[in-house]
């Protein structure tokens, strides 16, 4: 069996709490032992984060979310540190109630929530509520997360009011500024509302031993950029033709801009030879721009019959609109039999009318079209996005890519991974043209569609991050071509 690698394998939290469970009950570490762990991981990193923190205000909600935090109290205060603890409720359960006892007899008091109290301190610990959320919050609680908001915050485990498995909130939610997340990675710390609400993330897998963990399948992975094992460095005595030949689909009139950048992106990525498919109008500003791209009209459908002949992978879709011209790309395109990443219109196109592939399919969807896909909407493809990307990949038997704020990939299998990376400068015109001449580029160059889906989203992503530094804002898609080069040639990884 591989060895599970505990950073990067991620659970839902049904499969955190069995893992807590055989702590317990298989390896006999007593549940208060745990929670003491977890305290003393979260109060190491706030000291680290905020070195100069004196004063820190505590939130604690009725479970065992804030029997950590009451452990946690109780370190500040044996550290002779303010403490300012707000507790949701009278009194907690279980360990919770043993913790909170701990935190009363060490000196501390705690102050009932209630209208208009909010907690004191130079920075925030967030105690609320953990892998026991039930459901949106309101009342109180959402009052107490809206009365704490604008100060730094330490989350434990997951900001409360974020669901862990989905990484959605649909009610108030902590805003943090890090989340120190315990025993294993809640899968909904890495994508949608998670990226703006969990901060900088750590794991305190709190020494558990490998036994906790066995039975237990990881659910999803995070995804890696080692683009070593699946695109070896290059031996010198090679010549082109062994990289493959990308033809690019699309480009309706006014859009010979998308298809560009999908053509360079593949050059970029170390594909041999890179063709263009596209409107005749569009031949020259193309072939002035970069003349390594060979850029063919297609005006008429039967021109494309030896570009498809020639080529090995298909990047189809980007600005190829829905009209006439499209249409017949896309029909050619699909009837190839040759490996093909389908983005944007093609991807509305399939919508309309899937196929079963007789090659390698990587398909590149955003929730919006995702949704078109699945004949759903947009909320309901967010509201679980490990969902929607399993049933996308099951359904078309492709390599899925759903893109967004912690991009999924997920095989029809069942597998997915996660992309830890990238940036809100991305979500600007063309990275998803840039994206298909990537994940194209890969399989031009022998990846499977797997490997080339997961790596290039990951290429993309730290390219993405590369590009914008610390300054996302006005981020436009071709500034990752260089990063890109030295990402896909193993820099970085
Ligand atoms: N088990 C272990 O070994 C370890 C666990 N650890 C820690 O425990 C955490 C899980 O603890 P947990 O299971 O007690 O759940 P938790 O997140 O505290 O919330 C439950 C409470 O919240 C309430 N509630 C829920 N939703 C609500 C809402 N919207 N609005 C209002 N109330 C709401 C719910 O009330 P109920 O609805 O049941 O009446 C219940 O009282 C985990 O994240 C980690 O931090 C660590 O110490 C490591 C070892
Ligand atoms: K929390």
């Amino acid at each position: 069996m591989p060895t599970r690698d505990p950073l990067a394998s991620l659970y839902t939290t049904a499969q955190v709490r069995a893992i807590d469970r055989a702590a317990i009950d298989r390896c006999g570490i007593p549940g208060f032992e745990l929670m003491r762990r977890a305290a003393d991981a979260a109060f190491a990193c706030l000291r680290r984060r905020w070195p100069d923190a004196r004063r820190i205000g505590v939130l604690a909600g009725s479970g065992n979310n804030g029997g950590d935090a009451f452990l946690l109290a109780e370190l500040a205060l044996r550290a002779g540190m303010d403490v300012d603890l707000v507790a949701l409720t009278g009194d907690s359960s279980g360990d919770a109630s043993r913790a909170r006892a701990s935190f009363v007899e060490a000196g501390g008091r705690a102050r009932l929530a209630g209208n208009s109290v909010a907690p004191v301190g130079d920075v925030l610990v967030d105690g609320l509520f953990g892998t026991g959320l039930k459901r949106p919050l309101d009342g109180l609680a959402a009052e107490l997360v809206g009365r704490s908001a604008g100060r730094p915050v330490l989350a434990l485990d997951v900001p409360s009011g974020l669901d862990a498995d989905t990484g959605t909130c649909t009610g108030a939610c902590v805003r943090a500024d890090a989340t120190v997340s315990f025993v294993a990675w809640k899968r909904g710390l890495f994508t949608a509302d998670a990226i703006d609400q969990c901060g900088a993330r750590e794991l305190a897998t709190l020494d558990l031993p490998q036994a906790a963990y066995e039975g237990i399948a990881v659910d999803a992975e995070l995804a890696d950029a080692c683009i070593g094992r699946a695109l070896p460095p290059r031996r010198a005595n090679v010549n082109k033709s062994r990289f493959g030949h990308v033809l690019a689909l699309g480009g309706d009139h006014g859009y010979g801009g998308a298809i560009r950048l999908t053509g360079e992106a593949a050059l970029r990525c170390g594909a041999g030879l890179v063709s263009i498919a596209t409107r005749a109008a569009h031949v020259g500003a193309i072939n002035a721009a970069r003349p390594e791209l060979m850029a063919r009209g297609v005006d008429d459908a039967a021109a494309l019959a030896p570009l498809l002949e020639r080529a090995s992978v298909l990047a189809l879709g980007p600005g190829l609109g829905l009209g006439d011209w499209g249409r017949r790309l896309f029909d050619a395109a699909l009837t190839s039999g040759r490996s093909v990443v389908v983005d944007a219109d093609a991807l509305t196109l399939l919508a309309e009318a899937p196929r079963a592939w007789s090659a390698d399919a990587v398909l590149t969807p955003h929730p919006g079209e995702a949704a078109r896909l699945l004949g759903s909407d947009v909320a309901s493809v967010q509201r679980d996005r490990f969902a929607a990307v399993r049933e996308l990949a099951r359904r078309h038997a492709a390599v899925v890519v759903l893109k967004g704020a912690g991009s999924l990939v997920g095989a029809p299998d069942g597998r997915v991974v996660v992309c830890p990376w990238g940036n809100p400068g991305m979500a600007s015109a063309g990275m998803g043209d840039v994206l298909t001449g990537v994940i194209a580029a890969l399989l031009a160059q022998g990846c499977n569609a797997w490997d080339a889906a997961r790596l290039g989203v990951a290429l993309h992503a730290r390219a993405g991050d590369e590009a914008a530094g610390d300054a996302p804002r006005g981020l436009v898609a071709s500034d990752l071509f260089v990063p890109l080069r030295r990402l896909v040639n193993g820099a970085g990884a």
